[in-house]
C-alpha cells in the first residue's frame, strides 16, 4: 500500500527531546516524545515538536534528525519554570503555535499532545482548525494528588482539563492496563476511545555487554555484588525505600554495594540538591555510608554500563504510568526488582524477568534482593528472559508502528483547514 507523508505536530509543552535527561522535570516523557518522533520520521512522517522556549539563546526552529524539528514556541518568559507554573502561559502558547502554523502555511493531518498542558492546547486547535488529536497523558493528575496529596502543587483546574481532554480527544493512548483502568475509573473515558501502547527502549542505546567490562568503564567495583537505583531523583520513586531495604539486606557472600545514578546535576550537594540531602540523611541512621556510591546524573550514553554492571536493577516508586527504566535495565540483560505498580508490572514478568514487591516495604525488597544476590543461576535466567521479552515487545520500532496504525485509524483533518487558518481570528491578534 503507497505510503503518503503527513506531517504531524508532536506538543510536549514541558518536556524537549533537547534537555538534559534526568532532572526533576526531564523524564520519561522527554524521552518518549523523542524517541517516538524519530522512529515516526523513519516509517515516513514529518514530525514537528512543539515545546516551549526556556531559552533566548536558542533558534525558534531546530532540525534535530531527519525528518523531526523541535519548535520552540514563546509561552511566558524564556527560561526554565518549573511545571507546576506553566499552565498560566498555555494561552499564549497556543496563539504562538497557530500563528507559526499561519505564517508558514503549515498543514498539520494531527496533533498528538503529550501531558495535560499540550492536552489544553491541542483542544484549543481542535476547536479553532478542526484538526484531530490523540493525547498520552504520561502521568494522570487524580493518580497524582493521591499519592502526593497536598504536596502536590498543580492547580485543580488539571482535573477538570484532563476530564475535558478525555472527552475531547479523537484518541487515547493509555501506556499500560493500570493507566487505562486509571482512565476510566478517575475520567469515566470511553473504553473504545483507548489504547494501550506502551513506552519502549532503544536496541542501539541498551544492550547487553560483559559485566567485567561494564564496571571497568563505569568505574565500579569488580568483585562486589551491585544493586543499581536510577532515575529522577525525585521522592515519589522510593529511592529512601531502597537504601533502607540495603540496611536489611542478609549476608551473601560479598560485600554489597548500591550505586545510586540520578540527579539534578553531576555532582551532587547537599546545600544544592535537597533531594539528594535527605537521601543521604537516610544512609546516615541507616549507617551503610561505606555501602551507598551516589553517582549524580549521567550522560544517556553512560547509562548502559551502569545497567550492563548491576546485578539487580531496583525501582519502587509509589505509582508509575510506565517507567522506562526497567525496560533500559532488561534490555541490558540485568533482573528487575520493582514494585508491583503501573507499568511496571505489566513491563516486569513477576518471576521471569525479575521480581515485584510492594512499594513503601523495605523488608519484603530486603528479603527479594537476599535471594537474588544468592541465587546466581536464577540471575542468569532473568536476565536471558529479560532481553528476549523486551526486544520482542518494547522496542521503540514496535511503539511507532503501533502509534501509526493508531494515527492511520484516527479521523482525518478537514480539508478546509488551511482556509480556516487565515481567517482565524487568532492572526488578526
Ligand atoms: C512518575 C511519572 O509520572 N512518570 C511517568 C512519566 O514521566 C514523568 C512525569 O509525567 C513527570 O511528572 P510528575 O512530576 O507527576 O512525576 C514529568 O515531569 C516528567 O516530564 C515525565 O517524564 O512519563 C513517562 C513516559 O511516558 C512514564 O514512563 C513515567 O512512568
Ligand atoms: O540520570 C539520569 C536519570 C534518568 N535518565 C532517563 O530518564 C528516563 C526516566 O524515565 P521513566 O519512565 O523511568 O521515569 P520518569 O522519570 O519519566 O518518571 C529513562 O529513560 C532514564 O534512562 C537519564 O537519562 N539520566
Amino acid at each position: 500500500m503507497k505510503f503518503q507523508q503527513k506531517r504531524i505536530a508532536f506538543i510536549s509543552e514541558h518536556a524537549s527531546p533537547l534537555a538534559n535527561i534526568g532532572g526533576v522535570d526531564t523524564g520519561g516523557q522527554n524521552v518518549y516524545v523523542a524517541q517516538l518522533a524519530k522512529h515516526l520520521a523513519h516509517i515516513g512522517y514529518l514530525v514537528d515538536v512543539f515545546t516551549r522556549r526556556e531559552s533566548t539563546e536558542i533558534e525558534e526552529v531546530v532540525n534535530w534528525s531527519p525528518g523531526v524539528r523541535i519548535i520552540h514556541v514563546n509561552a511566558g518568559p524564556a527560561e526554565v519554570i518549573i511545571k507546576e507554573e506553566i499552565l498560566q502561559y498555555m494561552d499564549e502558547f497556543k496563539n504562538n503555535m497557530i500563528n507559526f502554523m499561519i505564517n508558514r502555511q503549515l498543514h498539520y493531518s494531527l496533533v498528538h499532545a503529550n501531558f495535560f498542558m499540550s492536552a489544553w492546547v491541542a483542544m484549543g486547535i481542535k476547536k479553532e482548525l478542526d484538526i484531530p488529536f490523540v493525547v498520552t497523558f504520561h502521568a494522570l493528575g487524580h493518580v497524582r494528588r493521591i499519592h502526593q496529596a497536598e504536596k502536590d502543587k498543580f492547580p485543580e483546574e488539571r482535573l477538570t482539563i484532563e476530564e475535558e481532554a478525555v472527552q475531547q480527544a479523537n484518541h487515547i493512548i493509555a501506556e499500560c492496563p493500570q493507566d487505562m483502568d486509571d482512565l476510566i475509573n478517575y475520567y469515566n473515558a470511553p473504553k473504545n476511545k483507548i489504547t494501550i501502547i506502551p513506552c519502549g527502549f532503544s536496541a542501539t542505546e541498551f544492550y547487553p555487554i560483559d559485566k567485567e567490562c561494564a564496571r571497568k568503564i563505569a568505574g565500579l567495583p569488580q568483585s562486589e555484588h551491585l544493586i543499581l537505583q536510577l532515575g529522577r531523583m525525585v521522592p515519589r520513586k522510593g529511592v529512601d525505600n531502597v537504601i533502607q531495604a540495603l540496611a536489611k539486606v542478609k549476608p551473601t557472600g560479598k560485600p554489597i554495594k548500591l550505586v545510586i545514578v540520578g540527579g539534578e546535576c553531576e555532582e551532587l550537594e547537599e546545600e544544592t540538591c535537597p533531594e539528594y540531602a535527605r537521601l543521604i540523611d537516610i544512609v546516615r541512621q541507616h549507617h551503610v555510608e561505606n555501602q551507598v556510591i551516589f553517582t549524580g546524573r549521567k550522560n544517556r550514553d553512560q547509562l548502559k554500563y551502569y545497567y550492563a554492571a548491576a546485578d539487580v536493577f531496583i525501582t519502587t516508586p509509589w505509582y508509575e504510568p510506565f517507567g522506562i527504566t526497567p525496560l533500559e535495565a532488561m534490555a541490558c540483560g540485568t533482573p528487575v526488582i520493582g514494585s508491583n505498580v503501573g507499568g511496571i508490572k505489566y513491563s516486569v514478568a513477576d518471576g521471569e524477568t525479575g521480581v515485584l514487591v510492594p512499594a513503601h516495604d523495605p523488608d519484603a525488597l530486603g528479603e527479594k534482593i537476599t535471594w537474588l544476590l544468592n541465587n546466581e543461576e536464577v540471575r542468569n535466567e532473568f536476565s536471558h528472559n529479560a532481553i528476549e521479552r523486551v526486544n520482542t515487545h518494547f522496542t521503540w520500532a514496535e511503539v511507532a508502528h503501533h502509534v501509526n496504525q493508531l494515527y492511520r485509524c484516527t479521523q482525518p483533518v478537514a480539508k478546509e483547514s488551511i482556509a480556516l487558518l487565515s481567517n482565524s481570528k487568532i492572526q488578526a491578534a
